[in-house]
């Protein structure tokens, strides 16, 4: 796809996550794989703000043109797509309960089956590290290599997708997730989880469920 095409979905992408009420301010980001490396929103330019031309091309050595500033998670951005082939799109947010949780520091396990959507039988929390470091993105690509989302510790949470359409519903489905976990860890802990072979049935139905629709989820 051509460049500028691009550009404008992941502006409307970044849009369209405060419209969903996941995000606020100039947190947040977002990038598609592109070329060698990806297109990428620049740092801390508020999303209403955004034109075509603010997005950045960096190469997968984290080379860009220096007249720009590429997001500060650059890294992390390209750690998910070296760690990911079947990632070309990655959606970073600070939605509030994804963050909550990560305060508590716990994975969102098999509350729900839905947990699947991102790959496994729970949705991890990488470590805590200062933002916009190789240490985060060392501790991301860890957390990816086996699910398609994580939270971040203190931070917030990273989707992964085909394409951003997919990568933004993922974040969405997350945060409903973290929302549903909270409620319940209100009422108990640990909180009832289904077991490992319901979820391996359900991660084989989701290897089918939607096709006939094109781009469904999940
Ligand atoms: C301090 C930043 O907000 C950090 O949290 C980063 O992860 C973020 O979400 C937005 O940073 P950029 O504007 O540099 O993409
Ligand atoms: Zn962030």
């Amino acid at each position: 796809m051509e460049r500028n095409t691009l550009a404008r979905q992941i502006i409307n992408t970044c849009l369209e996550m405060t419209i969903l009420g996941l995000n606020q301010g100039t947190a947040g980001n977002v990038s598609v794989r592109y070329q060698e490396g990806m297109l990428i929103t620049p740092s801390g330019i508020p999303y209403e703000k955004l034109t075509e031309s603010h997005i950045v091309y960096v190469d997968a050595e984290g080379n860009h043109d220096k007249t720009q500033l590429p997001s500060s998670e650059w890294r992390f951005h390209l750690a998910a797509y070296h760690t990911r082939s079947d990632t070309h799109a990655v959606v970073h947010n600070h939605a509030i309960h994804c963050a909550a949780v990560s305060i508590l520091n716990r994975p969102i396990p098999a509350i729900h089956y839905m947990v699947a959507a991102a790959g496994g039988n729970s949705i991890p929390c990488a470590p805590y590290a200062t933002f916009g470091t190789s240490e985060l993105s060392e501790h991301v690509a860890v957390a990816l290599k086996h699910r398609k989302a994580t939270l971040l510790q203190h931070h917030g949470l990273i989707a992964c997708g085909e394409n951003l359409e997919k990568a933004l519903w993922l974040a969405h489905e997350v945060e409903v997730l973290a929302q549903l976990y909270l409620c319940t860890l209100a009422i108990t802990d640990p909180v009832p989880v289904l077991d490992d072979e319901e979820m391996a049935v359900v991660l084989e139905k989701f290897k089918t469920y939607g096709l006939q629709c094109g781009p469904a989820q999940p």
